[in-house]
């Protein structure tokens, strides 16, 4: 029923409109959900009006979209993907990557700094990225450093790296998988901190730390079997890096010596002790937030048949019992927000035919998926469209220091997801998908309830009925 008439001049845009209006029974603004209409205007919401009063407002001649009962939501920020290029753009690449997103409602994107080679570590490597990733992306996009033990004990090299535009550094306190990005001890994070601090930007943490596995020798240890793999990652590895990596938070308190730095941990998979030490570390005044996955919220060990790597990440996917956990822990706001953390490789690398998960590339592919898969495992327990706007662009956003973008509010971004949260559809071959090995993705297969509409980032429609605009228009983020 609705159509788009074809675009003139602007590539950028499906919508041929630099100023107008779409309307929805249900938009959800910071102020909850309105029926009404939201006003964008070179790039900007300019107004956001009720329903009863908007009549009054409306200029004739302006463009009006009525997306009837469609959601009209803030753009998902996703402070969390591997978008592998320069590099490694067998595996993704920011053509593909950025596109897979826009269609899945994301219109910002924080790429991580490992698995593309070289990792982002300094200036240097950031310029390869921003070259690899200009004029080729979708949406908005900005990038995370890495902290390395090579950069961490040099203020002067974090400090170039994080004012050639990063918004943030991330680490690993276990060894991420990629040579040229090694692990980094207590020492090195808490001297990061400290030049984080002058710049206000966050850390990235990936908290787990080696320790005894809980394979016994004498057991059937077969690599095909998901329980094998879950025992080679137990709860203490995430507890033992959380423990340590909170020994040092209190130095981002109010008046303490990295006030102004922040201490966030990625991809939390331990809704037990882990997610208590956390709570503890808030409680006192740490500047510390956490989010989880959706596939930690869609899946459990239970369910992962022999030998199907698709389902191998680090932290690994727990027992039911902790996704119940999980959700309990989202529901009550002590886990902040979600990410996708979609991490593919080339099919070869995930070893489908041998199964076996010690050997498997662990990552799973989500990136279109995100926003159907958590409306649709978190319906059952009461499930909110402002948490979801919570939780994938209000927090994100702030995390990132993106001030702009995370809202359906005056003065911000007019960046936009229109989606239908009742309408189901099967994740089967028919269904079109963007990023680039669909085949790993553990989504494949699953019946869905959330379709996107159209997508707009800064006022162009860069996604709508099925089809992409033309040109790659997406703003590079970088911090200043
Ligand atoms: N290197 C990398 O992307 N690792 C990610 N994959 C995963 O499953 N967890 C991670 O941290
Ligand atoms: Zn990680
Ligand atoms: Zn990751």
């Amino acid at each position: 029923s609705r159509s788009y008439e074809e675009t003139q001049g602007n590539k950028c845009s499906l919508l041929p409109h630099d100023h107008y209006w779409i309307s929805s029974k249900r938009i959800v603004t910071p102020d909850g959900l309105i029926s009404g209409s939201v006003e964008v205007n070179g790039g900007v919401i300019v107004s956001v009006v009720k329903e009863e009063d908007w009549y009054k407002k409306q200029r004739s001649r302006v463009k009006v979209i009525d997306y009837g009962e469609a959601v009209i939501m803030p753009g998902l920020v996703d402070v969390h993907a591997h978008l592998d290029d320069p590099g490694r753009s067998e595996w993704e690449g920011f053509p593909s990557g950025t596109k897979a997103a826009a269609a899945g409602g994301i219109t910002t994107l924080i790429d991580m700094p490992l698995n593309s080679d070289p990792s982002t570590v300094s200036p240097e490597t950031l310029k390869l990225k921003i070259e690899a990733a200009k004029k080729r992306i979708l949406i908005d996009v900005g990038f995370w450093g890495g902290l390395v033990p090579d950069n961490a004990l040099n203020s002067s090299a974090l400090s170039s790296l994080l004012d050639a535009g990063v918004l943030g550094l991330k680490s690993f306190m276990c060894p991420s998988g990629i040579n040229d990005f090694p692990m980094t001890n207590i020492t090195h994070i808490k001297e990061g901190l400290s030049v984080l601090a002058k710049y206000k930007r966050p850390l990235l943490v990936h908290a787990e730390v080696e320790m005894d596995s809980e394979i016994d020798d004498g057991a059937d240890n077969d690599p095909r079997s998901y329980l094998t793999y879950l025992k080679t990652r137990p709860t203490s590895w995430e507890e033992g890096a959380i423990r340590n990596l909170l020994s040092v938070t209190e130095n981002t308190r109010i008046g303490g010596s990295a006030e102004g730095a922040h201490v966030h941990i990625v991809h939390l998979s331990d809704a037990t002790s882990s997610l208590e030490l956390i709570k503890e570390a808030k409680g006192k005044g740490d500047s510390v937030t956490v989010e989880t996955c959706p596939h930690y919220l869609a899946f459990s060990a239970e369910e992962i048949p022999e030998g199907d790597t698709r389902f191998k990440c680090s932290p690994p996917i727990r027992h039911a019992p902790n996704r119940e956990k999980l959700w309990e822990a989202m529901m009550e706001g002590d886990i902040d927000m979600l990410s996708s953390d979609h991490s593919p490789t080339k099919p070869e690398l995930k070893l489908l035919s041998d199964g076996n998960f010690l050997k498997a590339w662990g990552g799973i592919s989500s990136l279109q998926f995100v926003l159907p898969v958590t409306w649709s495992y978190g319906r059952k327990y009461g499930v909110t469209l402002e948490q979801v706007a919570s939780w994938w662009s209000d927090r994100p956003s702030k995390l990132a220091g993106l001030h702009s973008k995370g809202a359906i509010a005056v003065g911000k971004h007019a960046d936009i997801v229109v989606w239908e949260p009742e309408v189901e559809f099967d994740l089967d071959e028919d269904h079109p998908v963007h990023f680039k090995h669909p085949s790993i993705s553990a989504y494949l297969g699953r019946k869905l309830s959330g379709k996107v509409v159209s997508t707009f980032v800064r006022g162009n429609l860069v996604f709508g009925e099925g089809k992409h605009a033309t040109d790659a228009c997406g703003s590079l983020l970088l911090a200043s």
